[in-house]
């Protein structure tokens, strides 16, 4: 079966500092659309950057689409953080660029439906659009070159909410009808929500979770109730209140309705009990553990 993406022992140091990326093993599946988030200087960058062929790894492979991220890359739309494009062209200047630069695969319509919902004067200069309308015409690259995977760096956010909740929804109705496997990294948690089916969580450089979101949340109940031991479960975040204690645990066999309130977490309570619990161990579901069904 080849994957989007496939890490093994994946690592990257930068110069003599301590490693961006440390020992990362995880798969993608095709065709998901996979939320990568963590805190700043978590490695998300880094992980996106190495995957686009952009960085080599310093130690482990990662492996893209079945081949290695140079071999790749005519299948690869990389949108950076940063957007760099070429400030002296217009911006239909640069959708011929995107026209020359994917002959056969380009696809017009897409590219220029992306642009003229943003209301873009295809005569205007690069250098004169906002960081938002940049921000645009880097998707409309993107999404006109028909990836088979695209590689957004926190592409919302520098977009209006009624832009991001635009081109989130064009980003979605393309990927849904090609197929396209997307990784997008942000840190708007409630935007990837109700977009992504599968999630990456990079913290200190290490996968902490990674699968299908709703693998991930159906492994964690959040419960409230009286203070008590949860062994078997693995508890990722607890807290006490009087005597009343409300964790987030994996659990390990049933919870006890009878002395528990239990629900299913929100993504957004998911991600933030991990994060502020660096101890909790790590949950790599099966569909984003190479080793299985390898
Ligand atoms: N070119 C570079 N040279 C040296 N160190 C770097 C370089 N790029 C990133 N780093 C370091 O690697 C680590 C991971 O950075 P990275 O940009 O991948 O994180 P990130 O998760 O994308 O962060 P953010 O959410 O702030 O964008 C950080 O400690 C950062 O300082």
């Amino acid at each position: 079966m080849t994957s989007a993406l496939e890490a093994r022992g994946l690592t990257k140091q930068y110069g003599r500092r301590a490693a961006a990326l440390r020992d990362c093993a995880f798969r993608l599946p095709t065709g998901r659309i996979c939320a990568l988030v963590g805190p700043n200087g978590a490695g998300k960058s880094t992980l996106l950057a190495l995957a686009a062929g952009l960085l080599r790894p310093t130690g482990g492979t990662v492996r893209v689409l079945g081949t290695d991220p140079a071999s790749a890359r005519e299948k690869v739309a990389y949108v950076a953080q940063d957007k760099p494009l070429y400030p002296q062209l217009t911006v239909a200047e640069t959708l011929r660029m995107g026209r020359e630069l994917n002959p056969g695969r380009w696809d017009a319509d897409t590219a220029d439906r992306i642009v003229a919902a943003g209301k873009l004067d295809p005569s205007a200069r690069v250098r004169t659009l906002s960081g938002g309308q940049r921000t645009r015409v880097a998707l409309a690259l993107a999404l006109g070159k028909r990836p088979e995977l695209l590689l957004l760096d926190e592409p919302m956010a520098d977009l209006d909410p009624l832009a991001r909740h635009q081109l989130m929804g064009t980003l979605m109705a393309d990927a849904a009808e090609r197929g396209t496997s997307v990784v997008m990294s942000s840190h708007i948690l409630g935007e990837l929500e109700g977009a992504c089916d599968f999630l990456l969580l990079v913290d200190g450089g290490r996968v902490r979770l990674g699968g299908a979101i709703d693998d991930i949340l159906g492994a964690h109940t959040l419960l409230t109730g009286p203070v008590a031991d949860l062994a078997p479960h693995t508890v990722v975040e607890s807290r006490v209140t009087g005597r009343q204690l409300t964790a987030l645990v994996r659990h390990d066999g049933p919870v006890d309705p009878t002395s528990w309130h239990t629900t299913e977490p929100s993504l957004e309570e998911l991600v933030l009990a991990h994060l502020r619990s660096p101890e909790a161990p790590a949950l790599l579901t099966p569909s984003a553990d190479r080793t299985v069904g390898a």
